[in-house]
C-alpha cells in the first residue's frame, strides 16, 4: 500500500498490526478542510450556472482533479518553482541539529588519523554543520537548513557537484523552540566560522564547490506534476466549431471533382460502416488538402451528430497536426496538446496519470475520427506515441484505440526532426518484429490537381514534376531563368527562402551593412530569478551564451536601421512549450 502511496516512507516497529492499518487509512485519508470548501463552492457553481446534470458533474469531478490542498511549505516550494519531486526521491538528508554534546559524527578515515600528530583532538570527520560553519561570506545570511537544501561540496575535480535540493528532517526539534535556537546561536553564528584550509578543495568552479543552479540545465521540470496538478485543465473548447449551414454548402460546392471525390467517400463511409478507416490524403504543396479537411471535419460533424441518441457536445472529430503553425492552419490543436503528450520529455512513454486518464475518457468517449494534417512531421516514435494514447484513452488494445485515422500530408519532403519516417520501423532491437501499422492499414488517397497556382497551368506541372524528382532538362532552364543575382542592394525587401539560419544571418548581416539610412544596436538584458548570492549570480549570467541556435533564437544583439524590416514571432499560446 505504501508504495502505492508512493509517499516516503519512515520505517519504525509497530507491533499491534490494527495500529498500522489503522495509522495508513488516517493518513491517505486525512481531512482536507480546504477541499471540502473547494466542492462545496464548485457544486454551488454548477447549480448557479443552470447546468445540467452531467455538466455540474463534470464540473465539480474537474475541480476535485484539478485542485490540490497542500501544506504553506508545499505551496512555497510551488510558487518558487523548487524541483520538489526529483529532489526528495533522489536524495533525503538527515540533519542532527540537537546539542552538540548530543550529536553523533564519524571519525575521519583511518589514513587521516594516522597522519595526524597523537595529541591532536580534531578527529571528527567533515560534515555539512561544519560546512555550513565555515560558509563564505556570500552565503552568511543563509539558515542550515537553506544550505543543507541548496548546496553541496565536491571534494575533487571528479566528484561531480550533485544537483540536489533537500527535504531535511531536524532532530531534536521537540516543539521548544527556545533550545532550537539556543542550539544555532551556539553553533552556527558567523563569529564561529573556521576556515580550514586543508579541507578546502582548490581549482574548483563556484558551481561545483558551492551550487546545484546549473543555468544551462537543459530538461524542463514541470513542478505541477509534484503536487497532482496537471498543466493543462481539459476544456470543452478545443476545436473548430460547427460553421453556418450556408457556408458549409458554400465550402462543398467549391471542391474540385477530386476533392468531392474523396469528400464523399468519407462521408459515405461513416454513413454506412460502423468499423474505422484509415486513410492517408496526399498530394503535392498546394492541391487543396487543407481546405478538404475543413470541409471533411464540418461534414463529419454533421453526420455523427444525426446518429440517434447523440450529444453534439460530445466530441466526435479531433483534428491535429504536429507543430502550432500548421494546426492554426486548420483550426485545430497540436498533437501534443490533443493527447497531452509533454513536450520536454522525449520519447518515454508516459500512461496518463488518473485524473487525467478520467478526463480524457469523459471527453472522448465517443471519439470516432481523428484527422492529423502534416503527416510527414510525425515520426515513427510519435505515431507510436498517437496510438499508445488514444488506445489508452478509449480503454482498449485495438488498433488506434478502435478511433478511425485520417492522416494528411505529403511525404516528399525532409525526414521528421530527430524520429525516424512513419513508414518505416522504430529502431529499437526489436523494432524489425513489430508490426507496422501504418504500412498494414492505411491506404493512399491522392490530389493532383494543383489549386495555390491554378492561373498557371505550366508552371503546376512544373512543380509536381519536380515533387517527384521527374523533372526535365527545360524545367531547370525555367527556374534557372529566375535567378537574380543577390549582391544587387536593392533585394532587401524581397522574401528570400534559405535552408539554414547562419545564411539568414550572413545575409542579413549583409543587407545591414548596406543601409544608409540611422541605424542602432539594441543589447538585449538577461535577468537571474531565484534568491542567488550576488558571485552565483554573476556566474550564471556569464554563461548565457552568445549563440541564437543555443538561446531560442534569440539576439544578444539585435541591429535595427530605419526603413529595414523586422520579424517579431510572439508565442500566442505557450501551453504546447
Ligand atoms: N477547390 C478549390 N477551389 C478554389 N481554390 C482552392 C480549392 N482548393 C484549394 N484552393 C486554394 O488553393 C490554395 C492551397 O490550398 P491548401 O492550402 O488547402 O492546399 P494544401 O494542399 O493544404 O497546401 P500545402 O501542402 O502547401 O499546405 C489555397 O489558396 C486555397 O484557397
Amino acid at each position: 500500500m505504501l508504495k502505492c502511496w508512493q509517499a516516503n516512507i519512515d520505517v519504525q516497529f509497530v507491533l499491534d498490526p490494527y495500529s498500522c492499518a489503522s495509522y495508513i487509512v488516517s493518513y491517505i485519508s486525512k481531512g482536507q478542510r480546504g477541499m471540502s470548501n473547494l466542492m462545496y463552492r464548485a457544486s454551488q457553481e454548477a447549480k448557479e450556472n443552470n447546468m445540467d446534470l452531467k455538466h455540474q458533474m463534470r464540473h465539480i469531478s474537474n475541480q476535485f482533479l484539478t485542485h490540490v490542498e497542500v501544506s504553506a511549505q508545499e505551496a512555497a516550494y510551488f510558487v518558487l518553482q523548487l524541483p520538489m519531486r526529483r529532489s526528495s526521491r533522489s536524495f533525503f538528508l538527515f540533519l542532527n541539529t540537537g546539542p552538540p554534546s548530543e550529536r553523533i559524527t564519524l571519525l575521519k578515515s583511518v589514513a587521516k588519523l594516522e597522519e595526524m600528530s597523537s595529541t591532536s583532538t580534531n578527529i571528527e570527520a567533515d560534515n555539512v554543520v561544519k560546512r555550513y560553519q565555515r560558509r563564505p561570506k556570500e552565503l552568511l545570511k543563509l539558515c542550515l537548513a537553506d544550505y543543507a537544501s541548496w548546496y553541496d561540496v565536491s571534494y575533487s575535480k571528479k566528484e561531480q557537484a550533485r544537483n540536489r535540493c533537500l527535504i531535511e528532517q531536524v532532530e531534536s526539534y521537540n516543539g521548544d523552540q527556545n533550545t532550537f535556537d539556543d542550539n544555532m546561536n551556539t553553533e552556527f553564528m558567523p563569529e564561529n566560522l573556521h576556515a580550514e584550509e586543508n579541507d578546502r578543495s582548490e581549482g574548483l568552479t563556484l558551481s561545483e564547490k558551492y551550487g546545484c543552479f546549473d543555468p544551462g540545465r537543459p530538461e524542463q521540470y514541470d513542478v505541477g506534476l509534484d503536487i497532482g496538478i496537471t498543466r493543462k485543465q481539459i476544456g470543452d473548447d478545443d476545436c473548430l466549431m460547427k460553421m453556418p449551414d450556408n457556408d458549409y454548402r458554400e465550402l462543398v460546392r467549391n471542391l474540385n471533382d477530386e476533392q468531392k471525390r474523396y469528400f464523399y467517400h468519407v462521408l459515405h463511409w461513416f454513413k454506412i460502416k460502423d468499423e474505422p478507416v484509415y486513410n492517408f490524403l496526399s498530394g503535392g504543396a498546394g492541391v487543396g488538402k487543407s481546405v478538404l479537411i475543413r470541409a471533411i471535419y464540418q461534414g463529419l460533424l454533421r453526420i455523427l451528430n444525426m446518429a440517434p441518441g447523440s450529444n453534439p457536445d460530445d466530441v466526435k472529430v479531433l483534428l491535429c497536426a504536429p507543430t502550432g503553425k500548421a494546426a492554426h492552419n486548420i483550426g485545430g490543436n497540436t498533437i501534443h496538446s490533443t493527447f497531452c503528450i509533454p513536450v520536454s520529455r522525449g520519447y518515454s512513454y508516459k500512461p496518463l496519470a488518473m485524473e487525467q486518464l478520467n478526463t480524457y475518457r469523459l471527453k472522448y468517449k465517443n471519439l470516432k475520427v481523428v484527422i492529423i494534417d502534416e503527416i510527414s512531421m510525425v515520426g515513427c516514435k510519435m505515431f507510436n506515441f498517437v496510438i499508445g494514447k488514444l488506445q489508452e484513452i478509449m480503454g482498449n488494445n485495438r488498433q488506434f484505440g478502435g478511433v478511425s485515422l485520417i492522416a494528411v500530408g505529403e511525404l516528399y519532403q525532409l525526414k521528421p526532426v530527430m524520429d525516424s519516417w512513419i513508414f518505416h520501423n522504430t529502431a529499437t532491437e526489436y523494432g524489425d518484429l513489430a508490426a507496422n501499422l501504418w504500412q498494414d492499414n492505411f491506404s493512399l488517397y491522392e490530389l493532383k490537381t494543383i489549386m495555390r497556382q491554378k492561373g498557371d497551368r505550366e508552371f503546376a506541372e512544373l512543380l509536381n514534376r519536380l515533387r517527384e524528382g521527374h523533372h526535365t532538362h527545360s524545367d531547370i532552364d525555367t527556374l534557372k531563368s529566375r535567378v537574380v543575382e543577390t549582391e544587387s542592394g536593392s533585394l532587401s525587401s524581397m522574401p528570400h527562402l534559405f535552408t539554414t539560419c547562419a545564411e539568414v544571418d550572413t545575409f542579413n548581416k549583409y543587407v545591414f551593412s548596406q543601409t544608409s539610412s540611422k541605424s542602432d544596436t539594441i543589447e538585449c538584458i538577461d535577468s537571474v530569478t531565484g534568491d542567488l548570492s550576488e558571485t552565483l549570480h554573476d556566474d550564471a549570467l556569464q554563461r548565457v551564451p552568445n549563440d541564437p541556435s543555443k538561446t531560442m533564437g534569440l539576439y544578444k544583439n539585435l541591429k535595427i536601421a530605419e526603413g529595414l524590416q523586422i520579424k517579431i514571432n510572439f508565442n500566442i499560446n505557450i501551453e504546447d512549450g
